[in-house]
């Protein structure tokens, strides 16, 4: 199953609007209606209006319908492997459980698999409302 993300993720990364860093990331998520939702990292020329791979994908699991994660494969296109940055940690957070798998990749497949509880541990969450 992790294979098939993989691919999506990697297929994602073909979409990529990455001018100015050239670090084509791609994502995919299989969501809990079954489907699978990408995304890859869209850029802009004033710098931080740019955005990472994970929101895309998160964009289009919620228009699409899906509203949980119930896995996740991240790759870049530099032999590096690309672990989510701190703002997608929270981003992915919102929609995961903490032993939702995300999976890091290069390209010869999945090289490390966290748990979301691993990938953003004493994470803020309802209960820090008070
Ligand atoms: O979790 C991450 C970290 C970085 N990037 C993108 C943002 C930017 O376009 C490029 C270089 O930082 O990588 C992602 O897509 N996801
Ligand atoms: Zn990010």
């Amino acid at each position: 199953m992790s294979r098939e993300l993989f691919e999506a993720a990697r297929h994602a990364m073909k979409y990529a609007h990455a001018p100015y860093s050239k670090f084509p990331v791609g994502a995919a998520i299989r969501a809990d209606d079954g489907k699978v939702y990408t995304g890859a990292n869209i850029e802009n020329l004033s710098f931080p209006q740019g955005w990472c791979a994970e929101p895309t994908a998160i964009g289009c699991m919620i228009m699409g319908g899906g509203r949980k994660i119930v896995e996740m494969a991240v790759i870049a296109e530099k032999l590096a492997l690309c672990p989510p940055c701190g703002g997608c940690r929270q981003k992915i957070a919102e929609f995961a459980g903490p032993e939702t798998r995300i999976y890091l990749c290069d390209d010869g497949g999945v090289q490390k698999t966290l748990t979301m509880d691993e990938l953003l541990p004493f994470a803020f969450k309802t209960e820090s409302l008070g």
